[in-house]
């Protein structure tokens, strides 16, 4: 059967600024529902090698990209007249970009949509919160991807699915229409927090299954890292006014399946280096595309710590990733937790003795004090 070319969003302009493996895919899966794709790349070569060679060889390798796909080393010609602009650049270069592109990206009312899944590692916001912030820009106009997508699976038509998450319902439907083909499907959400955590603690578990990859321990070990690092996720995402229910879904469970179980993460396979004795240093050395996680874990745990939520697995990520823990002792849990036996709690009820419900109370009255803003912002 000759799959559909084209769908509800066929004929969108849109620009995608970053022209990684993500961007580029992303530029793939856009053409193929039938938008219409101008990518930025920082590089004038690369521009041209995806503008007339149809190709990205470093991060895309044997993957030819569709012949209506443009790209530009001009951010003019990239945002000029796009309905839709997607943000694909490391999650710690955002903040630059959105000053050098600000002119351009706040003359338009087009919505954006972050592809990023870290947090900013001085302020530990949201991707969403750093466009919000520099943009100045109306919340309801921010869009957020995410979900199981390794780059290269995509790139290759293997069949997937993300999720779409906007404060405006309108907002996050229009994209979906657009983000959609014969092999990759959107979904989409209102709850922006929930998506974006989802994206950002999912690497951060990635690591410490790589890290026991590295170690050489089996599928034991990493189904019970898995089991209970979904546990932390949604604790620290619930407790940062995330709904649990996202965690469970495409940019939670799903995201954390597929990048726990595949080589081509990039925070899995850093995490594998650090498993087999590689120093940090080294393994920044040796990664050539971008792992988010490795910068993602200090605010994470900051902001764990600030919401009171506890984090073994990723505490023992940092403590790898500082040298002051021999990856073998790696475990579901801290090896310094205290004897009692724990409640295996996978629901975030009252069970924690009401510290959920002691936290709503906080966020509302943070958000009483902050103005009826959130305390992340929103
Ligand atoms: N690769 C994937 O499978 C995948 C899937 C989903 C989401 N993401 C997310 O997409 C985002 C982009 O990552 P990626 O995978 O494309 O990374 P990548 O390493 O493949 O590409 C990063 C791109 O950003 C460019 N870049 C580096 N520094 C820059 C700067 N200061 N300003 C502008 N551009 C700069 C690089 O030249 C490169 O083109 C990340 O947040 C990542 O978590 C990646
Ligand atoms: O290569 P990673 O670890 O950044 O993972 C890529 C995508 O986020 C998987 O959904």
């Amino acid at each position: 059967m000759t799959p559909r070319r084209t769908t509800a969003g066929a004929g969108t302009r849109t620009a995608i600024i970053g022209a990684g493996s993500w961007g580029t895919t992303f530029g793939k899966v856009l053409a193929d529902g039938g938008a219409q794709v101008t990518m930025w790349a920082r590089r004038p070569e690369l521009a041209q090698e995806i503008s007339e060679a149809k190709r990205n060889s470093k991060y895309l390798p044997g993957v030819n990209l569709p012949r209506t796909i443009a790209a530009t080393h001009e951010i003019e010609r990239a945002l000029d007249g796009a309905e839709q602009i997607y943000l694909s650049v490391p999650s710690q270069t955002l903040r630059d970009n959105l000053k050098t592109f600000r002119a351009l990206l706040t003359s338009t009312n087009a919505p954006i949509i972050s592809l990023m899944k870290g947090v900013e590692r001085s302020t530990g916001l949201r991707m969403s919160q750093v466009i919000e912030q520099e943009l100045e820009c109306d919340p309801m106009r921010v869009a957020v991807a995410s979900g199981p997508n390794l780059a290269l699976e995509i790139a290759r038509e293997q069949p997937t699915a993300a999720v779409i998450a906007s404060r405006s319902q309108e907002t996050a439907d229009a994209v979906a229409r657009t983000a959609r083909n014969h092999y990759f499907r959107s979904f989409v959400n209102t709850d922006v927090i929930g998506t974006e955590f989802g994206g950002v603690l999912k690497n951060l578990i990635a690591v410490a299954i790589g890290i026991v990859d590295g170690v050489g321990y089996g599928e034991n070990t990493k189904a019970s890292i898995i089991t209970r690092g979904l546990v932390e996720m949604t604790d620290f995402a619930v407790a940062n006014g995330a709904r649990q229910e996202t965690l469970q879904g495409l940019a939670g469970l799903g995201d954390l399946i597929a990048t726990c179980q595949s080589p081509l993460s990039r925070n899995n396979t850093a995490g594998r280096l650090l498993g087999q004795g590689y120093g940090f240093q080294d393994v920044v050395k040796q990664m050539n595309q971008t792992a988010e996680g490795l910068a993602s874990v200090t605010p994470i745990l900051q902001l764990a710590h600030e919401s009171d939520v506890h984090m073994p697995i990723v505490e023992q990520v940092k403590m790898v990733l500082d040298g002051r823990m021999d990856p073998r002792r790696i475990a579901p849990h801290l090896t310094t937790d205290d004897d009692t036996p724990q409640e295996e709690r996978t629901n975030h009820g009252a069970a924690d003795g009401g510290g959920a419900l002691r936290r709503a109370f906080q966020r509302a009255f943070d958000q009483f004090r902050n103005g009826g803003r959130g305390a992340g912002g929103h």
